[in-house]
């Protein structure tokens, strides 16, 4: 391991960079708060259209602003003929993430208040991308399955909605809730690498679209969102539950890192796996099929042979990525969901930047060549 110079904090390790007064972890009772309140007590008693508008306006909606929210985001779910074009040209050997960033970069390109950063163009333009990014994900997971797109039903509610889009139909009622629970527990971190992205564009007074585009592409990677993804190749890779030690000894000897375990901020435990957890038992005891019985038995057997061996502990993209499967999405779209649900807390930091901002541009300590002459050309 490199030893680093005093004053050095690789990956901004233990750095604190500005306040925020939108989400934190509390260490002592290892609990995660949305302006104040329980994430858990939100997932149990709430719908994730309550707690987006929670992220954006500081407060929950009484029934009257919750209405009201509810039509707006409903009106603005359709995607223009000249977006679907576009998205429909793209290929579709790249991957669903790629289509996100794109579809995100597109809407700016159209939007002729792009420039407006003022907080209502912002909760405009938010409420815009949280409307639209499902259609464009249900979109092209269909089309990935040789299908037409389903258009939205303004009947439905917004997790019922993404179902009727990516299936032709709505599941039942503790499917759909066990969906929305995720929705609830992703959409908020505090300063998680593709948040801290969005606050990074947001600092030089660039475009919320953008912002959002570039966050998109810090999600993406495997140590970040792309870890959801990440989960279920890996039980796939494993397949028998008796095979599980076995393999998670060989990885850890080639010193590889095992998807959905570990956390920047959590050492004891994410506070939010507990609840994604019980969502996920809930599935597993409906589906009466074999596959799925093998895929929990699997599941358990690594989260044990892992708190064995290394002591780590799974973060949420563990129950979730299986969870994500059981409901009967492709593996590749499990990132997108992830990004459905984090637009709230991005846009809510985006707006929360600008409210204070200044332009991140940290130091780094440089241990390239001395100074030196530039050698004279020759021939
Ligand atoms: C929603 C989210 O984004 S949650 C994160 C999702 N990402 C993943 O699940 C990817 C797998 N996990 C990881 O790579 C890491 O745990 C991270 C990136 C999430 C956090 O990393 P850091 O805070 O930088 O911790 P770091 O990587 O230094 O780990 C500390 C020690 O634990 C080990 N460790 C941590 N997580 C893992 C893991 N998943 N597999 C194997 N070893 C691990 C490291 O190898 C290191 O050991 P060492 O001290 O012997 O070198
Ligand atoms: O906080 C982090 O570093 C990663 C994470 O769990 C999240 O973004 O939800």
């Amino acid at each position: 391991m490199t030893t680093l110079a005093p004053g050095i904090h690789r990956g901004l390790a233990g750095v604190v960079v500005d306040a925020t007064g939108i989400s934190t972890v509390i260490q002592e009772s290892n609990s995660l708060t949305y302006r104040g309140y329980p994430v858990q007590d939100l997932a149990a008693r709430r719908s994730f259209e309550e707690v987006a508008y929670l992220l954006w306006h500081g407060e929950l909606p009484d029934p009257a602003q919750l209405a009201d929210f509810r039509s707006r985001e409903r009106a603005l779910r359709p995607l223009d003929r000249t977006t679907a074009e576009v998205l429909a040209r793209l290929p579709e050997t790249c991957h669903p993430m790629d289509v996100l960033r794109t579809a995100v970069s597109f809407f700016g390109a159209e939007d002729p208040t792009e420039e407006d950063g003022s907080p209502a163009a912002h909760r405009t333009k938010s409420l815009n991308l949280l409307a639209k990014l499902p259609t464009v994900v249900a979109a092209d997971q269909r089309r990935r399955r040789g299908l037409p797109p389903v258009p939205p039903d303004p009947a439905l509610g917004y997790a019922e909605n993404f179902f009727h889009m990516c299936f032709g139909a709505v599941p039942d009622p503790e499917v759909v809730r066990c969906f929305e629970i995720s929705l609830v527990l992703y959409a908020e971190h505090g300063f998680n690498a593709s948040t801290f992205t969005a606050r990074v564009v947001t600092s030089t007074l660039s475009d919320l679209y953008s912002a959002v585009t570039a966050a998109i592409g810090a999600l993406k990677g495997p140590l970040h969102g792309g870890a959801n993804e990440a989960v279920m190749h890996m039980l796939t890779e494993i397949g028998d539950p008796a095979r599980a030690p076995e393999w998670l000894a060989a990885a850890l000897a080639e010193k590889r890192k095992i998807m959905g375990f570990g956390h920047r901020v959590y050492k004891d435990g994410d506070s939010r796996v507990p609840i994604m957890q019980h969502a996920l038992d809930s599935l597993v005891a409906r589906g009466a099929h074999p596959e799925t019985a093998r895929l929990a038995a699997l599941h358990a057997a690594l989260r044990e042979a892992m708190l064995d061996h290394k002591g780590i502990h799974p973060n949420l993209d563990y129950p979730a990525g299986l969870a994500y499967h059981l409901m009967g999405f492709d593996t590749p779209v499990f990132t997108p969901l992830f990004v459905m649900s984090r637009i709230t807390g991005w846009t809510a930091h985006i707006t929360e930047q600008l409210a204070h901002n200044a332009l991140i541009r940290p130091l780094a300590s440089y241990t390239g060549p001395g100074q030196r002459a530039v050698p004279a050309v020759t021939g």
